[in-house]
């Protein structure tokens, strides 16, 4: 899709900008006009995203007001608050999109999940929307400013998954953290809305084992799996204001499977 610099004053935070989703959302947003602060709990693959979205930031020591690179566990309390610290220090306002890709997986059947994996995938994938979600709301709320806020999900989140109770629950939870969000921010001019991935080309569905790859890929109406620049076009569409009357919404992007 042509950019049409729709964002071109817009300051967009994305977590888990290092790799597939948050990569691609990043480039998207900075294609658009946006200035983006990239945060990766892997530092140095948020500053190769910065990097790759070229113009001003992309360099070493880049000018203030540039695209820049942040390193954060976005599930820690204190790491996602000093995240906003650090953004609004660094562009002197806060960010008015914001899109949580963070996210990981700890696959396995309910009968043998062990508490840890339960416990990690519910505290990256779910708590850290809530604090990242909080913190930019206070941000926004206290300065006046309006924002769209856009926290990624799955569908399956709205389906369910085989091994995956950890993951699905936290992924059902982002779709009501983020409808209850729209309902108390709205009246602040805070957008939020979750967009429902389904399989798509990105190293966390790498992990897969193929025989189930191969199962599923056979199921999705448009007969192939999607590409990360696939949810980066729906993303952008919800930070723009051509989503401007959109919150409380919960978009799939999934090529029509268990649609
Ligand atoms: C009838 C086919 C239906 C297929 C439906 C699949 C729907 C998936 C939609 C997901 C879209 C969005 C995903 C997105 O949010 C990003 C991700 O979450 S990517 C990760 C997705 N994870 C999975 O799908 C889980 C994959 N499974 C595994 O990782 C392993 O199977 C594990 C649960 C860790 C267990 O491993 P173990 O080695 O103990 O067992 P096997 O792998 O040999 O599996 C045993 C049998 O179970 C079948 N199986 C496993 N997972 C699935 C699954 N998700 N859906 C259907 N069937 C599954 C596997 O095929 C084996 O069957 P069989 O004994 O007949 O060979
Ligand atoms: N790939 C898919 O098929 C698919 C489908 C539906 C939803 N999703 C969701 O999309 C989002 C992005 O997934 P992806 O496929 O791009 O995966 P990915 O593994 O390529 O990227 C995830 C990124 O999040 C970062 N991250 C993980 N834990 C973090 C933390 N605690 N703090 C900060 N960053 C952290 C990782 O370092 C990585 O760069 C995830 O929330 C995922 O659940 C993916």
């Amino acid at each position: 899709m042509a950019s049409q610099l729709r964002l071109r004053s817009a300051l967009a935070l994305v977590t888990g900008a290092g790799s597939g989703i948050g990569r691609a959302v990043s480039v998207r947003l900075a294609g658009e006009g946006a200035t983006v602060a990239a945060c990766d709990l892997d530092g140095a693959a948020a500053r190769e995203t910065v990097r790759l979205l070229g113009g001003p930031g992309s360099e070493e020591e880049a000018p203030r007001g540039a695209h820049a690179a942040f390193q954060a566990d976005v599930s820690e309390a204190r790491a996602a608050r000093r995240l906003l610290e650090q953004v609004q220090d660094c562009f002197s306002r806060p960010p008015s999109v914001v899109v949580s890709c963070a996210g990981i997986t700890r696959d396995e059947f309910l009968l043998h999940m062990s508490e840890d994996d339960w416990d990690k995938v519910i505290a990256v994938n779910l708590k850290s929307i809530f604090l990242v979600t909080q913190a930019a709301a206070q941000a926004l709320v206290s300065s006046g400013c309006h924002g769209s806020i856009i926290n990624i999900s799955s569908i399956v989140g709205k389906v369910g998954n085989v091994g995956q109770t950890n993951y699905a629950a936290s992924k059902a939870g982002v779709i009501g953290l983020t409808q209850t969000a729209a309902r108390e921010l709205g009246r602040h001019g805070i957008r939020c809305n979750s967009v429902l991935p389904g399989f798509i080309k990105t190293p966390m569905t790498q992990k897969v084992p193929q025989k189930v790859l191969d199962k599923v890929t056979g199921m999705i109406p448009m007969g192939h799996m999607g590409d990360p620049e696939d949810v980066a076009d729906v993303v952008t569409f919800l930070a723009s204001e051509d989503s401007g009357y959109i919150t409380g919404a919960s978009v799939e992007v999934t090529g029509g499977l268990f649609m």
